[in-house]
């Protein structure tokens, strides 16, 4: 016998328990994750960050070089110079313009404009070495950087080389979502569309600047951790839903291990705690009209982890600890308490199995007056199905049992009649009412000569004794035609129906048809 598993603890502590560790390895393997995202996007952007700033460099390196060439030209009276100037303006790719500064901090050459009376430029002050403006006369809303070289001669002080915004847009644009790069120098900014906007203030946005060694400028990284973060976790969700897979397969093993811990005992005992014992009915059936007329309430275990438990499993280990008492009076007290108002007709009959242990115990005629006491007064007939599978004690004591259950309308049925040791001695020692015949004896109708007159006595036997006799077992029509036509007054069988809930018997009863009918036929048939 393979006993199901164990468990000592109650129900919100074990989910507690089961979740618990579960929920933590989420926990933590969800950290472990967010900080290698974490640590993978910001290696990123430090490396965008880095590239950005050394490709600005290089732009300006450019244009240093290229203001660099022209100062070294020997002659650079603007009527001489302006040619070259205007060439290289067309050849090097950065700039867009020069502006040539005489010893005075005027403007008296400009590559766009060529040579004029020197003037004081009110655009791009001179003494500044960088600057980034918003634009100039020529295109007022398009950014220019400006970048002052010192002459080291006599004859001028510097030049001014210009360089177009669009090349610096260009190397300022993002790859990652969430992550904006600006251009800083002095007070102001350019960012990667063109504009000159410094970063918004928004929550959860932070700012960083990497300064150039070689220029006064900045590039300043605005980011949200959070939102690149959550976005990661979007693009990549495969590994939070292994996370999750890994993390309930952990639970639900620990579950198992946690319910396998128990002593056999103390697991009985929870599960009669969590009502985890639930009543099955099995109809009976008239033989007379062959319509349902009672029901047999046959114990599952409904395991949490071993799902739906047949008696066979434990009710021997229950019976041979005593647990088996407690367990029949909860399934008493939950049929009594989903049949109690299902509105049963008149005389339908309710087996119940009840183990030698509770044919010794004082309570059970005061289990079954409650029992009683959940329906309207005469609407159901009892019946205990005493097994054999333990000895039940005969004498004094059970015959002052019996006498007060049979006080009660409680009656007394002998189960698997004719397999037991016993069988006929509890015939003549105690106050018995039906005989249930085994379903060995049934299944042998028909094929099996000595089963058939086994079954052919018991029935005769039955009819003398003016006892009631239930068949089970009954599977087919050639045995449902014989047991009819033999004298048996009940009938029961897969041929009808298996085993179910409750619910699912009430569903399917035959007198919801006909609400006025009785069922005590049969019962009466047999007493009268
Ligand atoms: N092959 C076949 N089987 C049929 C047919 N009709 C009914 N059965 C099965 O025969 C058993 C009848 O119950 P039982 O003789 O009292 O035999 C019961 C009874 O001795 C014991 N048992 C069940 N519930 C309780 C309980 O609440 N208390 C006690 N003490 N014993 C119980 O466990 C035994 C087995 O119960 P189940 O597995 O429910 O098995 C049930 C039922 O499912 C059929 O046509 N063909």
């Amino acid at each position: 016998m393979q006993f199901p598993s164990l468990e000592p603890l109650g129900r919100s502590q074990r989910i507690l328990l089961t979740m618990l560790p579960g929920l933590a390895l989420f926990v933590l393997g969800g950290l472990l994750m967010l900080y290698q995202f974490y640590s993978d996007i910001q290696h990123t952007l430090e490396a965008q960050h880095a590239y950005k700033l050394t490709k600005i460099e290089q732009i300006l390196d450019q244009a240093q070089k290229t203001g660099e060439g022209m100062l070294q030209q020997p002659n650079l009276d603007c009527h001489t110079i302006y040619p070259e100037i205007r060439r290289q303006v067309t050849i090097q790719s950065y700039v867009r313009s020069m502006r040539l500064i005489d010893r005075e901090g005027r403007v008296y050459c400009d590559s766009v404009i060529g040579w004029h009376t020197p003037l004081y430029s009110q655009e791009y002050p001179p003494e500044q070495r960088l600057q980034l403006w918003r634009g100039n006369r020529l295109s007022p809303w398009h950014p220019l950087l400006i970048l002052r070289l010192e002459a080291k001669r006599s004859d001028i002080s510097g030049i001014q080389v210009v360089v177009d915004s669009d090349y610096l847009k260009d190397r300022l644009a993002h790859l990652e979502e969430y992550s904006w790069f600006y251009l800083q120098v002095g007070e102001h900014w350019l960012d990667e569309e063109g504009g000159m906007t410094s970063p918004p203030d928004r929550p959860y946005w932070q700012q960083r600047s990497l300064h150039s060694t070689y220029y006064p400028l900045a590039i300043v990284m605005d980011y949200s951790m959070p939102h690149l973060l959550l976005h990661r976790l979007g693009q990549e969700p495969d590994q939070l839903i292994l996370l999750l897979l890994f993390s309930a397969t952990f639970s639900w093993g620990f579950h198992r291990l946690l319910l396998r811990s128990g002593a056999p005992s103390r697991e009985l005992q929870r599960a009669v705690r969590q009502q985890e014992f639930i009543p099955y009915l099995q109809p009976l059936v008239d033989a007379n009209s062959l319509q349902w007329c009672g029901a047999e309430v046959l114990m599952r275990w409904q395991h949490p982890v071993d799902g739906m438990v047949l008696p066979d499993l434990f009710i021997p280990f229950a019976e041979s600890t005593g647990h088996i008492v407690p367990m029949t009076r909860s399934l008493m007290q939950q049929t009594a308490a989903q049949l109690g108002k299902a509105g049963l007709p008149s005389g339908f009959k309710i087996s119940i199995n009840v183990s030698a242990a509770h044919v010794a115990d004082a309570s059970l005629p005061a289990d079954c007056a409650a029992f009683l006491a959940a329906f309207p007064p005469d609407t159901i007939q009892l019946t205990l199905e005493l097994t054999e599978r333990e000895l039940i004690a005969t004498g004094p004591p059970t015959d002052a049992l019996l006498s007060q259950l049979h006080a009660l309308g409680v009656r007394i049925a002998i189960d698997d009649f004719g397999t037991g040791h016993s069988s006929l001695s509890y015939l003549q020692k105690m106050d018995v009412d039906e005989l249930k015949i085994d379903r060995s004896f049934v299944a042998g109708i028909g094929s099996d000569s000595l089963s058939a007159d086994i079954l052919d006595s018991i029935l005769q036997l039955a009819a003398k004794l003016g006892l009631a006799v239930v068949a089970e077992g009954v599977e087919s029509g050639a045995q449902e035609e014989y047991l009819c036509r033999h004298g048996a007054h009940l009938l029961q069988g897969y041929r009808y129906a298996k085993p179910m809930p409750i619910s699912e018997f009430l569903h399917r009863s035959e007198w919801h048809n006909h609400p006025s009918q009785s069922v005590g036929k049969a019962m009466a048939d047999t007493h009268s």
